[in-house]
């Protein structure tokens, strides 16, 4: 088989930074495991418009559909506030996310055992945390037309519309179910179905979806009622299902559950391509942290775990997967932890790098 091929887009703020751990890492693997990737790295949101005037350049996106996956670090900072809505860095990542069909957001919330202490919520209610939310990611509101700022009479509307058809929800719906049947075959969807139409649909779908899939105990929840149900007690969830904004909410708020955003890790996937891997973008979930970028201060291990679910989902090396998330586990028990995570008696502090370093050494340990 022909070298799997990645494209790095690393973009602003932490993101170069998190991804330069990430690539020490795929340089292990290449080394220490043989498995060598055709690596091509180019520009993304800010760096992007920066040289090109936009935030992804014609080539970059053909680049992108041609490789076997995609990586990104985060776009996006207060340098680009002032640019025109059609240019902005956030832009960039929704041409890549839509123009590639990338349908299904896995943002998988894992609480790991040592920074159990550490999560905003009490550590028995985050203890042994695994959830996974499904997010829908290429229409809805982010999407959905008309949209813009226009004039009406005598002043201006702010216009976004809420669109989903239904077989974009039947999509993205059986790739939910079909990660609840891998794992414990619970799903819950949330939506807002007493308010909005799209959420009637959407609900109706599901539950024409869940009769494919006698097995899984279905729950639906209004996601206001499911952000907090998250906080209170968000053992109750296995897979969550939801649309494009919710889900943006929801993970961000599930992430603090584990202890930082510096640590949810995403995969991006649409449908098989030829050579029968989904094509797919892996990215933290969290952004370009403009408040701490350039000061090595950053937590790579979102970014990393984000490699780890490419390993798994675009290159069938599972075993691999979990070798790196072993070697992460290993390194936050040994109290190694970035300032995101600092606040406890004897860990000890590290730089980006140094968490990068540690987590090599855990990988050359498990050989
Ligand atoms: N996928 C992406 O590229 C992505 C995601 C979210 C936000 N953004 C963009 O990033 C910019 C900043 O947005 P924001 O401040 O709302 O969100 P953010 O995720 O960048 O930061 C929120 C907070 O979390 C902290 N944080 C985030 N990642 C961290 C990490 N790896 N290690 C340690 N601390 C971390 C930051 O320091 C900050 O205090 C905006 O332009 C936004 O649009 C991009
Ligand atoms: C940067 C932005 C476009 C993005 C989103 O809203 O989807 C981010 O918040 C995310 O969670 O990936
Ligand atoms: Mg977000």
């Amino acid at each position: 088989m022909s070298t799997p091929s990645l494209l790095i887009l690393p973009g602003d703020g932490i993101g170069p930074e998190v991804m330069a751990e990430v690539i020490r890492i795929i340089d292990w693997y290449g080394d220490k495991r043989g498995l060598k990737f055709d690596v091509t790295t180019d520009l993304v949101g800010g760096a992007a418009y920066d040289k090109h005037g936009m935030p992804l350049a014609d080539e970059t996106m053909a680049k992108a559909q041609a490789v076997d996956a995609v990586l990104l670090g985060a776009v996006g900072g207060p340098k680009y506030d002032v640019l025109d809505f059609s240019v902005k860095p956030e832009r960039g990542l929704l041409r890549l996310r839509k123009e590639m069909d990338l349908f299904a957001n896995l943002r998988p919330a894992q609480c790991f055992d040592a920074l159990a202490d550490f999560s905003s919520l009490k550590k028995d209610v985050v203890a042994g945390l695994d959830i996974m939310i499904v997010r829908e990611l290429t229409s809805g509101v982010y999407f959905g037309e008309p949209r813009g700022i226009f004039t009406e009479g005598n002043e201006r509307v702010g216009i976004n519309t809420q669109r989903y058809t239904e077989s974009e929800i039947r999509r993205v719906a059986i790739a939910a179910f079909e990660l609840a049947m891998k794992r414990n075959k619970k799903l819950t969807s949330m939506e807002k179905a007493n308010v909005m139409e799209s959420g009637i649909l959407w609900r109706d779908v599901v539950n024409e979806v869940a009769a494919d899939y006698p097995e899984v105990e279905v729950q639906h929840m209004y996601a206001d009622n499911g952000a907090m149900q998250l906080v209170r007690a968000p053992k109750q969830f296995d897979v969550i299902v939801t649309d494009n904004l919710f889900g943006d909410i929801l993970s961000d708020c599930a992430a603090m559950l584990t202890g930082s955003l510096g640590m949810l890790p995403s995969a991006s996937l649409g449908a098989p391509m030829e050579n029968g891997r989904p094509k797919a973008m892996y990215e933290p979930v969290h952004g370009s942290a403009p408040d701490i970028a350039g000061q090595g201060k950053a937590n790579p291990i979102a970014c990393i775990l984000s490699f780890a679910m490419a390993l798994r989902y675009s290159f069938d090396e599972g075993e691999e997967a979990t070798r790196l998330e072993k070697a992460i586990e290993k390194v936050l028990s040994d109290g190694v932890r970035t300032g995101d995570l600092l606040g406890e008696e004897g860990v000890t502090p590290v730089s980006t790098s140094g968490m990068g370093d540690a987590i090599l050494a855990a990988l050359d340990a498990s050989l």
